[in-house]
């Protein structure tokens, strides 16, 4: 199971799609590769592949693409086939149960078809033990009857390519990696590169903004362009209905406030966090369960919901004692860290770490 699964449906900086974000999302995706902005080496590597593919005239290795959500797999997947010209099939690990359901799939492909196959690594076993036979010879086969009677009739498969999504690139096992000709690992996108997304969309959208109002939304889309439309779309109600329309600096900034999506991206959960951690542990450390009593949260919704980014944008740190703050965190928050010591004055830093790293 993903861990992004447990993430409150609710938030306005999730990575994952919600169903307004799958409504719309049809309509922002770019089409070509061109279009496709960021992600440089992943462009070029795959411009590449399937250039050579398209010259030789023949359906290009399959390509494993790996990275959080809502950078571009399932947008990049649906490019690769556009490339080729290809029709394209689109499918999940999570819906082939069977080894039954992934044969006839297989078995009705065309020559040159690609097949989308998202969150790979939640496919079953006997499942993926198939997809290596296909994928290498082009070929499966079918088993017919039970027990001992039961025999195996080989049927050969036109040359297909599958593109495999995941966001748990680790949690496929070897052979199936190996048997992926090229793999694009997505990463988080550059300010930059997220106000040329929010153009794009605001464009599309017909939002009409500058290019300050632009910036301040990229720097509050935690390098992920799906949140970038999602937070625009925001902007862009509060533009509309309290103003004239047009998406200001001023205006991105005011709107998100009311959203809670402060300058960094960090929604109320975040600053929850990291308000406890600071105010009244004093900067830490501090163990998980501590500080998740301390907000009223589940351990594991602060440990898979908001620490994760908070670690990556360098404000929190997860040490063997327990939580701790860093500069930055105090910094963000405006609040000066204590003089001389980091916990609280007479606690024990052990009291405070529960060991839960
Ligand atoms: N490079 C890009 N340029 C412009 N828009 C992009 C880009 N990458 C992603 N997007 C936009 O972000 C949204 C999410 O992208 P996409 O659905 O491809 O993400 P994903 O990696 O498949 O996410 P998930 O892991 O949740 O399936 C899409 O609406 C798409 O328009
Ligand atoms: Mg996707």
């Amino acid at each position: 199971m993903s861990p992004y699964e447990s993430e409150p449906v609710d938030r306005l900086v999730t990575a994952s799609a919600d169903g307004e974000d799958q409504a719309v999302e049809a309509a922002l995706r770019p089409r070509m590769l061109e279009e496709f902005i960021g992600q440089e080496r992943v462009r070029e590597q795959l411009s590449l592949v399937l250039q050579a593919a398209r010259q030789r005239g023949a359906a290009p290795d399959h390509v494993l693409l790996s990275g959080p959500p809502g950078l571009g797999k399932t947008t990049l997947s649906m490019i690769i086939a556009a490339e080729l010209n290809a029709p394209i099939r689109i499918t999940s690990g999570p819906a082939i149960q069977h080894a039954g359901d992934l044969a006839a799939i297989l078995s009705s492909l065309t020559e040159g078809e690609v097949l989308f196959l998202d969150e790979i690594h939640r496919m079953s076993r006997p499942a993926e033990e198939m997809l290596y036979m296909a994928m290498e010879d082009f070929r499966v086969d079918v088993i017919v009857g039970k027990g001992p009677g039961a025999t195996a009739i080989p049927l050969e498969l036109p040359p297909f390519t599958l593109v495999g999504a995941t966001t748990r690139a680790g949690l496929l096992p070897p052979p199936l990696r190996d048997r992926f000709g090229f793999t694009g690992h997505m990463e988080f996108y550059a300010p930059a590169e997220l106000e040329r997304v929010v153009h794009r969309s605001a464009g599309l959208l017909d939002v009409e903004i500058d290019p300050a109002g632009a910036a301040e939304i990229a720097g509050r889309s935690r390098g992920t362009p799906r949140i970038a439309n999602r937070l625009l779309r925001r902007v862009r109600d509060f533009a509309q209905v309290r103003h004239d329309g047009l998406v200001t600096r001023e205006i991105a900034a005011r709107a998100l406030e009311v959203y809670e999506v402060d300058a960094r991206g960090l929604d109320r959960l975040d600053r929850a966090v990291l308000e406890a951690l600071l105010k009244l542990f004093g900067g830490g450390p501090v163990g998980l369960s501590t500080l998740a009593v301390a907000v009223g949260e589940e351990a594991e919704t602060v440990e898979e919901v908001a620490e994760p980014f908070l670690v990556r944008e360098g404000l929190l740190a997860r040490t063997p004692r327990g939580r701790i703050a860093t500069a930055a965190a105090w910094q963000h928050l405006g609040l000066t860290p204590p003089q001389s010591t980091r916990a609280p004055r007479g606690a024990q830093p052990e009291l405070w770490a529960d060991g839960q790293a």
